[in-house]
């Protein structure tokens, strides 16, 4: 309108013909007049009132404010067309690791010092901060107990570039990082929802993505390195904030990886397991299985009552082979078929999956393809009530209400997404159990389990190992999983390594674990509590404390338990352990007549 009005006054402009008081930069009032309207009156007042004309000044004020604008154009089409044509970028979504690595890589940088436009972060990741020393002490207070009051204090706040736009120098080159932020609404199984998506561009001159490349690749090295010794765990992304386009794993923690010495089991079976998982992740094996058409997957079925180690050996073995772990709860109410098989899908190449208490999910045999006939009249009545305490369960865990659009994982939908063609390939399947005998027999078929693992209540042997390492001095080498190398593969029973591996890994007998572990070198005092004892005396009380305790009564667990309230006393441990053994044996001997009498 303004711009109607403005060409129409040009139009009736009379342009000044005399030498009279008009200059080139006084625009025609006429023009003024369009733009601001009633301004020959505010003109003519100002002149007779104070006799001071205006017009220059509004003149120049208008020829700045356009001169503005066109640099201003001109230098967002110039800066685009450059960009377009002159400079590369990259673009990381926050459902990327790289994201991550970029950030924390970022954040030891100087920009994120210097820049004016910050995000602070409270310093605190989680609690296993503390094994490394980051997060200083804790106090001790007049009472010797250790107080956390101030512990946060102590902790200075990271921080990172806020959202918009950084520049900063790295090895003698000009890089921007953009970092924004937006708002998306997404359908979810509780109506539709908004969450954040974050994302950064990087940035840099020239046709080449390369110097963007090399940087994200610093930035994963610098996390990685950082994260060396640690396990990283990812779980399923509740279920609000799965979606299209968005990672169903997310990264819960990083914690220390669990050093394979300190899970104690047969040392021939927990060999037998490292040397098969680290022969299936061989870079060699895949074309093996690839040319004789065989599903590039192993599966381990790990059974024995709780707490024998099922899920610390796990644990160990991502530590020992450097791979994050997936962890699954089947018994998860949100969890849908559809959701298990996109999880199998965006598995990483290689990984750990981690299927805790497959038992305990309802999936135990086939309800249609059980013989009935088979079952005694009771066992069919419990086999009945324990199929209706498992819906009940998972109906109280979706609020009380049977939910028909999501009926839960079926035993067809979990082997569906274990070895369907959407299956992700390379990956190590771990499946604890308490109950192996409850478990269908197709799940854990060979190609879905390939090895199984027992394992029991705590051995002779065992016991004393558990013992010797509670009272052990911590070393370098037991905290570093790192350290741990796998030694060569024994000669299996089949054919893979005599037809494929070429003998790499091929030797003539059974390597035991203990060359399979390098042993501690150079002992040294770590901060935690330590004994006066020396590793000899250590094994002779060990040797009499599992004199004590009969053999398969006792769960590591429980042995562990026990030696934890004792941490620093092993003699007063075995002074104890007799009475400990006499209360719990007497415990379960009360119990389980209880329960007989409940049943009577
Ligand atoms: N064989 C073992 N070696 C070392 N520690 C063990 C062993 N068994 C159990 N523990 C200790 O006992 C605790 C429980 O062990 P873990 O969770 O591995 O048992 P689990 O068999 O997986 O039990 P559940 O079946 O209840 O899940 C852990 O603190 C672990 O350190």
């Amino acid at each position: 309108m303004a711009i109607n009005d403005a060409i129409r006054a040009l139009k009736h402009t009379e342009l000044p013909t005399d030498n009279s008081n008009t200059s080139v930069t006084q625009l025609p009032a006429n023009i003024l007049e369009a733009f601001i309207p009633g301004y020959s009156l505010i003109s003519k007042f100002l002149l007779d009132s104070l006799g001071f004309d205006i017009t220059l000044l509004v003149s120049v004020c208008f020829l700045i404010f356009g001169l503005a604008t066109s640099l201003k154009f001109a230098w967002k089409h110039t800066s685009e067309q450059f960009s377009e044509y002159f400079m590369s970028y990259i673009r990381i979504d926050s459902g990327d690791d790289i994201y991550d690595h970029v950030m924390e890589w970022i954040g030891v940088q100087n920009v994120s010092k210097t820049s004016r436009k910050l995000m602070a972060k409270t310093g605190r990741e989680n609690a296993w901060d503390l094994v490394d020393g980051d997060m200083g002490v804790p106090e001790l207070d007049s009472k010797n107990l250790v107080n956390f009051s101030n512990w946060d204090a102590m902790v200075p706040p990271r921080f990172q570039p806020s959202f918009g736009t950084h520049r900063f120098f790295h090895k003698g080159r000009l890089f921007q990082l953009k970092r924004e932020n937006r708002q998306v609404m997404q359908e979810g199984w509780a109506g539709s929802v908004t969450r954040d998506e974050e994302n950064i561009t990087l940035t840099c001159i020239g046709r080449s993505t390369q110097p963007i490349k090399d940087l994200i690749k610093e930035a994963r090295d610098h996390y990685l390195n950082k994260e060396k010794s640690c396990t990283v765990v990812r779980r399923p992304t509740p279920k609000e904030q799965r979606g299209r386009g968005r990672t169903v794993w997310t990264k819960v923690a990083t914690r220390p990886s669990r050093p394979m010495e300190t899970v104690v089991l047969d040392h021939e079976q927990k060999n037998r397991v490292l040397v098969d998982i680290n022969e299936y992740l061989h870079p060699s094996t895949p074309r093996w299985y690839a040319n004789r058409g065989i599903p590039y997957r192993r599966g381990y079925l790990f059974h024995g009552p709780p707490g024998t180690g099922k899920s610390s050996l796990a644990w160990a073995i991502a530590g020992v082979f450097g791979l994050d772990i997936y962890c699954i709860s089947l018994v998860d109410p949100t969890l849908t078929e559809e959701d298990l098989g996109m999880m199998f899908t965006s598995l990483p190449r290689r990984c750990v999956v981690l299927l805790e208490d497959i038992d305990s999910a309802g999936l135990s045999k086939r309800q249609e393809e059980e013989p009935v006939q088979k079952l005694k009249p009771e066992d069919e009545a419990a086999a009945k009530i324990g199929a209706e305490i498992t819906r009940a369960i998972r109906f109280a865990q979706r609020d009380g209400k049977p939910n028909k659009e999501n009926p839960g994982i079926s035993l067809s939908g979990l082997l569906n997404a274990i070895d369907g063609v959407a299956s992700h390939e390379g990956r190590v399947l771990l499946m604890t159990t308490n109950f192996p005998d409850k478990l269908d027999e197709a799940l854990i078929r060979p190609g879905r389990v390939d090895m199984k693992v027992q394992f029991t209540n705590a051995t002779r042997d065992q016991i004393c190992e558990l013992f010797t390492r509670m009272y052990s001095p911590d070393t370098l080498a037991s905290l570093d999983a790192g350290r741990i190398k796998l030694g060569p593969v024994p000669k299996p029973d089949g054919i893979l390594h005599q037809t494929h591996l070429n003998g790499s890994l091929l030797q003539p007998k059974a390597t035991k674990i203990a060359d399979v572990m390098t042993p501690p070198e150079s002992p040294t005092q770590a901060n935690t509590p330590t004994t006066p004892f020396s590793p000899s005396s250590i094994e002779g009380i060990a040797a009499q404390f599992a004199d004590q305790l009969p053999e398969d009564k006792f769960t590591p667990a429980e042995v562990q338990g026990f030696l934890l309230t004792r941490k620093t006393e092993p003699t007063r441990a075995l002074d104890e352990v007799g009475a400990w053994r006499d209360g719990v044996l007497e415990a379960r001997k009360k119990k389980s007549m209880g329960k007989a009498e409940a049943v009577g």
